[in-house]
């Protein structure tokens, strides 16, 4: 976190306690323009909390969020996604009750834009998530890999200019995992950041600039990804937990 300025997204000494149970202690994460971060690390370290205070879905205890230089820490989820942090969540979560097209619109039309663009949008997030053909199916009667799909539709949707990934390749087929993997490179294309937390590293190690690891509350290692998954403390946080399909 050398240069801030150049910083799409600056987390600051961020500590996140429940109660006595500390879970985050002094975390300092960054995303560039245009860059895609993978987080890996074993279970409990913390990951998806966060991206929970990234997103502005949980305050933190202390420390500090800014987005495109400005200050969000305070910042509520929704305030957070209108500029453009948008996150999707390891278990997907469609409206049940809507169709496919309805469900990324409401993300779509969220007060920023004109019906007819919001429309446009939903048919080209439907179009690069490979759901323009189940548009018009009820969200409830989706497979694992279309609600992943979905979830993905309707973060783009919503217009990201960074998107929190929490495990979309979790319960997928290493073939279902790769198609995922060809929608989130065509986001690269389009210059969207993104950050992915993700246990099936050889999956994230297909799109990502950048590698952090946690563990225990703590950024253990960040940098180039081959990199970081052969530093040592990488390797004994594995080993000392759940490798749980990191190789
Ligand atoms: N709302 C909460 N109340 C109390 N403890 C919580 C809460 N949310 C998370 N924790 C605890 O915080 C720790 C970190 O959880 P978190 O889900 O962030 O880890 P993770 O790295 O994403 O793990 P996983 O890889 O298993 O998803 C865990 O010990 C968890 O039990």
């Amino acid at each position: 976190m050398s240069h801030p300025t150049t910083m799409l997204l600056t987390a600051r000494d961020i500590h996140k306690r429940f109660g006595a149970l500390v879970v985050l202690e002094g975390v300092d994460f960054s995303v560039a323009h245009d860059e895609a971060v993978g987080i890996v690390g074993p279970n409990g370290a913390g990951k998806t909390t966060l991206l929970s205070i990234l997103s502005g879905a949980q305050p933190s205890s202390s420390g500090a969020v800014a987005y495109r230089e400005r200050d969000v820490t305070t910042l509520d989820s929704a305030a957070r996604c209108r500029l453009g942090i948008v996150r999707t969540h390891q278990i997907p979560r469609p409206f049940g009750g809507m169709t496919v097209f309805e469900n990324v619109f409401v993300a779509a039309a969220n007060g920023r834009c004109k019906r007819a663009e919001a429309y446009d949008r939903v048919v080209d997030a439907l179009a690069l998530c490979g759901m323009s053909e189940v548009a018009n199916r009820r969200a409830e009667t989706l497979g694992l890999l279309d609600r992943k799909r979905l979830e993905l539709a309707r973060a783009l949707g919503a217009d990201p200019g960074l998107l929190l990934l929490d495990e979309i390749g979790g319960g997928l087929t290493d073939a279902e995992a790769s198609e995922l993997v060809e929608a989130i490179q065509e986001l690269r294309r389009r210059r969207i950041a993104v950050v992915w937390i993700e246990h099936i590293v050889h999956i994230l190690l297909q799109v990502v600039d950048r590698l952090v690891c946690m563990d225990a509350g703590r950024v253990i290692a960040d940098g180039e990804p081959r990199a970081v998954m052969a530093d040592p403390a990488v390797v004994e946080a594995y080993l000392g937990g759940d490798v749980h399909g990191a190789a």
